[in-house]
């Protein structure tokens, strides 16, 4: 059952109308789904176990770092993926154990991985040499032992939209297959390093099973073959990017993906760590705004929404396609009709939906964008000096407001004068 769906007409969040919510809270909002993100996560847990896969998951909260959804999935049994110390701090808030934390991305900084080490996090994901000496140095400072793994770009093009790719060699991401023999003999030089881990991210939004296959079975040749030559690794980390569904995509059943992960693994004996993101909060969210006006243009109507580009970036920046539903259920026989769905942001770019076919909508109408649960609140600006979508989460009949919205004040409170223009 979807945590999303119409009742006596409403459309609902597990079992509140959203339109009450909206009621209390105003909008635009984003709307959580505790259910669909439990779902979600039990779903690729069981897949895994129904595979033979003894694998952990580490939520990866670029998605969605809001301290409430980490904690509903940390509450479930997930370790948290981190980019960033403000990523790290937030996981640690929401009480994850520093042992289910790895540290991934291309430019962490020393600071970030003192945090890292201070703590104990399980292990950072290295993707250049210069990294690899800085963590050294930062460890051998702190007197302790850097857990890595490396991760590895096998060059493989992972079908997925180019903003969003990250597995080919022209990729900022990882290390190429040939370079990695150079790390290891540099890392075996450097003190204070432990070589623990191979990993890969070749992309988001993954709809086709086969660069997943791929990927793996050159990161899993590249274990067998360093684990012979008498590298102690004991951990595979598979990254995310498996997709979900936003239009008419079909992404790679879990039960692929799963069985091509044991393929590989087979006979490895290595413990395996999952990043998925969006697969985990992504159809869990909507983003609820209200209509302000329709405006009838020469050749198209405009429905003009009170949500905007600095909400949900994910149609300006990539022409992602989000579902429109009206929170109110139409009859079976409205008549359809395509608009623009705009925001109102000076730019033509603001523009979420281009000739949709909607039912008739009018000022004072709620719509829900869908599938906003990742990538939506966490790439949210406040351009135009709009104020930020609050964040709000369901569970059952129940709802609290996990991120609120800020007011004027605090929003131009953020600013300083400088002396000089100050009296
Ligand atoms: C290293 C890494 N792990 C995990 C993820 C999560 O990806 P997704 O949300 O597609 O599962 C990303 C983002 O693409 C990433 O860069
Ligand atoms: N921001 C992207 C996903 C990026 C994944 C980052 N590793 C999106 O909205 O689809």
């Amino acid at each position: 059952m979807s945590s999303f769906e119409y009742r006596n007409g409403k459309l609902h969040v597990e079992d509140l109308p959203l339109e009450d919510i909206a009621r209390e809270v105003g909008t635009p909002f984003f709307c959580y789904s505790t259910a669909a993100m439990v779902n979600a996560y039990n779903a690729f847990a069981s897949a895994l176990k129904d595979a033979g896969v003894k694998g952990t998951i580490f939520y990866a909260l670029k998605a969605n770092s809001n301290q409430s959804v980490i904690s509903t999935l940390a509450a479930a049994g997930a370790g948290a993926d981190v980019v960033s110390e403000g990523e790290l701090r937030r996981a640690l808030a929401a009480g994850i154990d520093p042992k289910k934390i790895v540290f991934a991305g291309v430019g962490k900084k020393p600071e970030e991985m003192a945090l890292g080490l201070k703590v104990g996090i399980l292990q950072f994901n290295v993707e250049s040499l210069p990294e690899l000496e800085a963590l050294s140095e930062v460890a051998q400072k702190m007197g302790v032992v850097a857990p890595i793994a490396f991760r590895i770009n096998p060059d493989v093009d992972a079908k997925t939209h180019a903003k969003i790719s990250t597995g080919k060699a022209e990729n900022k991401f990882g290390i190429d297959i040939p370079r990695v023999r150079k790390f290891i003999e540099r890392a075996n030089d450097l003190p204070n390093i432990a070589i623990e881990s191979l990993a890969v991210h070749i992309g988001s939004q993954l709809t086709d099973a086969s660069p997943f296959k791929d990927a793996f079975e050159r990161l899993a040749g590249l274990y067998s073959e360093l684990k012979q030559a008498g590298l102690p690794l004991k951990r595979i980390d598979f990254g995310g990017g498996l997709g979900i569904q936003y239009n008419d995509e079909t992404p790679p059943d879990l039960s692929v993906y799963a069985k091509t992960v044991s393929e590989v693994v087979q006979g490895l004996d290595a413990e395996c760590i999952f990043e998925p993101g969006r697969f985990l909060v992504g159809n869990a969210g909507v983003l609820v705004t209200e209509t302000i006006y329709v405006k009838e243009g020469s050749n198209r109507r405009f429905v003009i929404i009170d949500a905007a580009m600095n909400d949900l970036i994910r149609p300006s920046l990539y022409d992602a396609w989000h579902d429109i539903t009206p929170l109110q259920e139409p009859g079976a026989d409205t008549e359809i009709s395509p608009c623009d769905v705009v925001g109102p942001i000076c730019e033509s770019g603001d523009t979420f939906a281009r000739q949709r076919p909607l039912p008739p909508v009018k000022a004072g109408d709620l719509l829900a964008m869908e599938s906003a649960g990742a990538y939506g609140a966490v790439m949210a600006s406040s351009y135009n000096s709009r104020l930020n979508a609050p964040e709000v989460l369901v569970k059952g009949d129940k709802f609290a407001v996990v991120r609120k919205r800020i007011d004027y004040d605090t929003l131009i409170g953020q600013d300083l004068l400088p002396e000089w223009l100050s009296s």
